[in-house]
C-alpha cells in the first residue's frame, strides 16, 4: 500500500472536514479501475477547497463517495471521511439518508438532472424541505420562496409555479442551488456546477455561490476544469490527477507559485497572457490507464522534466512551511505559473 497524498500538518483546530487515505475502486470481472488512490485532505468550517484536474482524475469518485453515492456491490471504499461529528463511511444507510441535504448536500453541472420535468419548482423545493424538516405544506411553500429570494430569482412567486423547461439554464441552476439549501447543510459539494452556463451567468452564479456559503459559513468543496473560476472562488485548491493529490496549497500560492511540473503543465495551457503573444502548450500524452497504474509518478510518462527515479517510486509529498504540497521529486524545477490570478470576489455584490 503506498502513502497517502498528503501528510496531514497537525492542525490548530480540528477541522470541519477530514478525509484521510480515501481510495476507491470499481471492481467488476474484467478489471478493477483505481479511480481514487490514496487521498487526504482537511477544510475549515466556512472556507472553499476547490479541485482541479483533468478529466477522469478522480474528483466526481471523491465528491460522490462523500456522500456515499456509489454502487455498493461493485465498489471498494477505503479510508476515513469525517464531516462535523460524522464518519461518513461508518453511518447506516438510514443514517446516510438523513444526513444527505442536512450535513452534506450537492450541486451537480447539469441542472435538468436533478430536477424532475413533471413538477413545478415550488413543488420540488417544498417537497424536499418536507422530507427533511417534516413542516406543513403551507410552511414548505413559504420556505420554497425564502429560498428562490435567497438565491435571487427574479419574481420568485411567479417561478414557483414555473415547471423546469420554462426557466433559462441560469434560473435552472439557481433552483437546483436553492434545493441543495433547503435543509441548511454544513457542506456543499458543487461539481462543476457553472460548466454548462454561459461565461456572463457563469459568474453571475459564481459570486451568488461565494456570497451565501460565506453568509450561512458553509464550508464548500467546489470541482471544476477552470483554473479562472478557482482563482475566484478557492480558499484551498487541491490539484489531482489519477486519483491522487498531486498538489496543495492556499489558492494563491497553488496557482501563483505552482510546485508539480503537471500544475504547471495546466496554468500553461489554459493562462491567458496578455503582456506576451505566448502560444497556449497542450500536455501532450494521456492520462494513466487506471486499470493498471504504473509504479512510480502517474504524471512520469508525460512529464518533460522525469528521471529514472520518477518512474520507479511514487514520489513522497513535500510541504512548505505554510502547507502547499507537492507530490514530486523535481519539486518547483518549472515556471512559475502564468494565471492572470485576478483578486477574489472579497465582496459580496
Ligand atoms: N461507477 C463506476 N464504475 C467504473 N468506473 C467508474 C465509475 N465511476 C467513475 N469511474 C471511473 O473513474 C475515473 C474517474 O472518474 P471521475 O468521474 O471521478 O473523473 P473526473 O475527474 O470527475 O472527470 P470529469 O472532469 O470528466 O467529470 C474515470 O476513469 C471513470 O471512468
Amino acid at each position: 500500500m503506498t502513502a497517502p497524498d498528503f501528510t496531514l500538518a497537525t492542525p490548530q483546530t480540528e477541522p470541519f472536514v477530514r478525509v484521510e487515505d480515501l481510495r476507491v475502486k470499481f471492481v467488476s470481472r474484467d478489471a478493477t479501475v483505481r479511480a481514487v488512490n490514496g487521498i487526504s485532505f482537511d477544510l475549515e468550517r466556512g472556507k472553499v477547497l476547490c479541485v482541479i484536474g483533468e478529466s477522469g482524475s478522480g474528483k466526481s469518485v471523491m465528491m460522490r463517495s462523500l456522500l456515499r453515492l456509489h454502487p455498493k456491490n461493485r465498489t471498494v471504499i477505503e479510508g476515513t471521511m469525517r464531516v462535523g461529528d460524522h464518519d461518513i463511511a461508518g453511518v447506516s444507510d438510514r443514517a446516510m439518508i438523513d444526513l444527505r441535504g442536512s450535513l452534506i448536500s450537492m450541486v451537480f453541472q447539469e441542472p435538468m438532472t436533478a430536477l424532475d420535468p413533471l413538477y413545478t419548482v415550488g413543488d420540488q423545493i417544498a417537497e424536499t424541505v418536507r422530507r427533511h424538516e417534516g413542516v406543513s405544506k403551507e410552511a414548505a411553500w413559504a420556505r420554497a420562496l425564502e429560498l428562490l429570494d435567497l438565491v435571487r430569482v427574479p419574481s420568485p412567486e411567479r417561478r414557483l409555479k414555473a415547471y423546469p423547461h420554462e426557466l433559462s439554464g441560469g434560473l435552472r441552476q439557481r433552483v437546483v442551488i436553492a434545493m441543495a439549501l433547503s435543509c441548511r447543510p454544513s457542506l456543499l459539494l458543487a461539481d462543476e456546477p457553472t460548466t454548462a452556463l454561459d461565461a456572463s451567468v457563469q459568474i453571475q452564479i459564481l459570486v451568488l455561490l461565494r456570497k451565501i456559503q460565506r453568509e450561512m459559513g458553509m464550508s464548500m468543496i467546489f470541482v471544476t476544469h477552470d483554473l479562472g473560476v478557482a482563482a475566484q472562488i478557492a480558499d484551498q485548491v487541491a490539484v489531482m490527477y489519477a486519483g491522487r493529490i498531486i498538489e496543495y496549497g492556499e489558492a494563491r500560492d497553488v496557482l501563483l507559485s505552482p510546485q508539480h511540473p503537471y500544475t504547471q503543465a495546466m496554468l500553461a495551457s489554459t493562462a491567458k497572457d496578455q503582456d506576451r503573444d505566448v502560444p497556449l502548450e497542450a500536455i501532450a500524452g494521456n492520462p494513466p490507464d487506471l486499470r493498471a497504474l504504473p509504479d512510480g509518478c502517474s504524471f512520469a510518462p508525460r512529464c518533460k522534466y522525469a528521471g529514472p527515479d520518477c518512474t520507479l517510486t511514487m514520489p513522497p509529498p513535500i510541504t512548505d512551511a505554510w502547507g502547499h504540497m507537492a507530490r514530486c521529486f523535481k519539486v518547483g524545477i518549472g515556471p512559475a505559473g502564468k494565471l492572470r490570478f485576478d483578486a477574489k470576489i472579497a465582496e459580496p455584490v
